[in-house]
C-alpha cells in the first residue's frame, strides 16, 4: 500500500490535533492498572502500559559500496532478497504492529512483488529520499498521517528504526530498545569499537585519536517515542537530513532527548560491502543446517540404517528428529513437529517397490506447507540397494526417476537428492557406508547451492 504523503505543514497540524486527543485519552490510558505515568525525556509523560509499536526500515539506498548494479537490499541470499530476511525478522515479533519499508520510487513494484512472493504481512511501503534521513522521515510521515481518513495505519507510541540491510536482529534486542525508548524517549544499540577512531588534520596527518574504551559504535535497531523523533525530523536542517548518519543525534539536538544506550549482540552488523553479503549468506546457511528430520519405517534393515544415520549426524552436531511416516501424514502434523524450530532438511529412507513413492509423498507434503516459501527445503531420498531379489531394495537402474522428481520439486523450492546405500550384513562395512552417506548429506546441507539436486549419489 502506498499512501500520498502529506506536506509538513499538514503534518504539524495533525500532531497538534493528536496531542489534544492524547491528553483526553491519557487519563483513561494511565488509569489502566497496568500503566503508571513516567517522566521521560523533556518531561513528556508516557504510560508504562503496552506501547503501540511500529517499525521503519529504510531501504531507499543504492548500495554504491557494494559495487554491484543491484541495490544491496535487493541482492539475493539463497534466491531471496536480503530485505525479505529483515522484514521476516520483524514479522516474527508479534507486538510490532506495522512495518513501514522505505524503498526508492523505482523499486516500489519490485518491493510489492517481494512482499507477495514471500507472504510478508503488516508491511506498508513508502518512497525513499535522496539521503537515509530523508527516507526515514518519509517512513515516519507515513505513520504520522495515519489519522487521515484514507489511512489504514495508526500512529504508534514507539517507533523502531532499523536499517533494512541488517537482517540479523532478534526479538530480545528489539524489546530492550523499545522498553528503553518508552521510558527515556530514545534508545539505540551500541557495540564495542573494533578499530580506534582518529581525526585527520587538514594536511592528512593524525590530529588526535579517541580513547577506544570510552567510545562505542552506534548500530541498529534504535527506538524512539514517536512524537519526539517525528518532531526532531520535521525540525532538522537540510544539512542534517542530507549528511547526517545518526538518528540518536537528531533526537538529542532537536528534541533534547539523550538516548539510552543499550549494549547489543555482535550480529547486528550492516551489510555494506560484498564481503558482508557472503558473511550473511554463511550465517543463514549455518542456521538452516542445524536441524534434520529423518523419516524411516520400522523394518529391520531400514531401521538399522536409519539408526546409524541418526547417530552419525548427531555426532556431527546436528539436531536430528527421527519420525515414522505416520507422524507426518499431513501438513499440520508436519508443522506441529517443527513449530518452534522449523526444519529445512529431510531424509526419507525409501522402502516401496516403486523407487520414489515415499519421496514423492514427502515432496507433495512439504510443497503444501509454508516451509519452502522462505528457504529452499532439502530432501534426501535414500535408497537401500541390497542382494538381488530382495523385495525391499531398489536396483540402481530403477532410480533414474530422481531427475523427474527433482524437476517437479524444484518448482516448489524443494531440492531432492538421491542417495544410494549398499546394504551389507557386515556391520563394519555398513557403518562405513552410512558414514559416507552422512558426510554427503552434511556437505549438501551446509552448501545449500542446489547444483547437485536431481543427482543420484552413492555412499
Ligand atoms: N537515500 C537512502 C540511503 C540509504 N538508505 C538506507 O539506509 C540503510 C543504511 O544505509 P547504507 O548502508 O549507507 O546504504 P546505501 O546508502 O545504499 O549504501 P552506500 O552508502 O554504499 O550507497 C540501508 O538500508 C539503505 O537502503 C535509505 O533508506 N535511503
Ligand atoms: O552511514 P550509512 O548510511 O552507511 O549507515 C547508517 C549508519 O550510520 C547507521 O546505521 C548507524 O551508524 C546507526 O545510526
Amino acid at each position: 500500500m502506498l499512501f500520498h504523503l502529506l506536506e509538513d505543514s499538514e503534518i504539524c497540524s495533525l500532531i497538534a490535533v493528536r496531542r489534544r486527543r492524547r491528553c483526553q485519552n491519557s487519563a483513561t490510558f494511565f488509569s489502566h492498572p497496568m500503566s503508571s505515568p513516567k517522566h521521560v525525556g523533556s518531561g513528556k509523560v508516557a504510560g508504562m502500559g503496552k506501547p503501540q509499536v511500529a517499525a521503519v526500515l529504510p531501504a531507499g539506498g543504492s548500495g554504491e559500496r557494494m559495487g554491484v548494479s543491484t541495490p544491496k537490499q535487493f541482492c539475493t541470499i539463497l534466491g531471496r532478497p536480503l530485505i525479505s530476511y529483515t522484514i521476516q525478522a520483524f514479522e516474527r515479533v508479534r507486538w510490532i504492529k506495522e512495518i513501514v519499508v522505505v524503498v526508492p520510487a523505482e523499486k516500489i513494484d519490485l518491493m510489492q512483488s517481494i512482499i507477495h512472493k514471500y507472504g510478508h504481512k503488516r508491511v506498508t511501503l513508502a518512497e525513499g529520499g535522496t539521503a537515509r534521513h530523508r527516507s526515514i522521515l518519509s517512513g515516519l510521515k507515513m505513520l504520522a498521517q495515519s489519522e487521515s481518513p484514507v489511512s489504514k495505519l495508526w500512529k504508534p507510541d514507539v517507533v523502531i528504526i532499523h536499517d533494512a540491510v541488517r537482517p540479523f536482529v532478534e526479538e530480545d534486542i528489539l524489546l530492550k530498545v523499545t522498553a528503553a525508548a518508552n521510558e527515556h524517549g530514545a534508545a539505540g544499540v551500541v557495540r564495542p569499537l573494533i578499530s580506534t577512531v582518529i581525526a585527520s588534520s587538514e594536511v592528512g596527518c593524525l590530529d588526535y585519536s579517541l580513547e577506544r574504551a570510552k567510545h562505542r559504535a552506534s548500530e541498529m535497531p534504535q527506538a524512539f517515542q514517536f512524537d519526539a523523533i517525528f518532531q526532531a525530523y520535521l525540525q532538522s536542517s537540510d544539512y542534517d537530513l542530507d549528511y547526517g548518519t545518526e538518528c540518536l543525534q537528531l533526537a538529542l539536538k532537536y528534541s533534547s532527548m539523550p538516548a539510552k544506550l543499550v549494549d547489543g549482540p555482535p550480529d547486528l552488523w550492516k551489510v555494506t560491502y560484498s564481503r558482508d553479503l557472503y558473511a550473511a549468506e554463511s550465517l543463514i546457511k549455518d542456521g538452516l543446517s542445524q536441524y534434520v528430520c529423518l523419516i524411516t519405517v520400522m523394518k529391520e534393515d531400514v531401521v538399522q540404517v536409519g539408526f546409524l544415520l541418526h547417530e552419525t549426524l548427531k555426532t556431527h552436531g546436528k539436531q536430528v528428529k527421527g519420525i515414522s511416516p505416520s507422524m507426518c501424514e499431513n501438513v499440520s502434523q508436519l508443522q506441529s513437529l517443527f513449530k518452534d524450530k522449523p526444519c529445512y532438511n529431510f531424509i526419507c529412507i525409501n522402502t516401496k517397490e516403486s523407487s520414489f513413492e515415499d519421496a514423492e509423498k514427502m515432496v507433495d507434503l512439504l510443497g503444501s506447507s509454508s516451509l519452502p516459501i522462505l528457504y529452499p527445503v532439502l530432501l534426501f531420498s535414500v535408497h537401500l540397494v541390497g542382494p538381488e531379489g530382495s523385495s525391499l531394495y531398489d536396483k540402481p537402474q530403477e532410480l533414474e526417476g530422481i531427475r523427474d522428481l527433482s524437476h517437479k520439486a524444484m518448482k516448489k523450492n524443494i531440492w531432492v537428492y538421491g542417495l544410494v546405500i549398499n546394504l551389507t550384513k557386515i556391520e563394519q562395512q555398513l557403518q562405513e557406508t552410512v558414514c559416507r552417506g552422512a558426510a554427503i548429506i552434511m556437505a549438501l546441507i551446509k552448501d545449500r547451492c542446489g547444483t547437485l539436486a536431481g543427482q543420484l549419489l552413492v555412499a
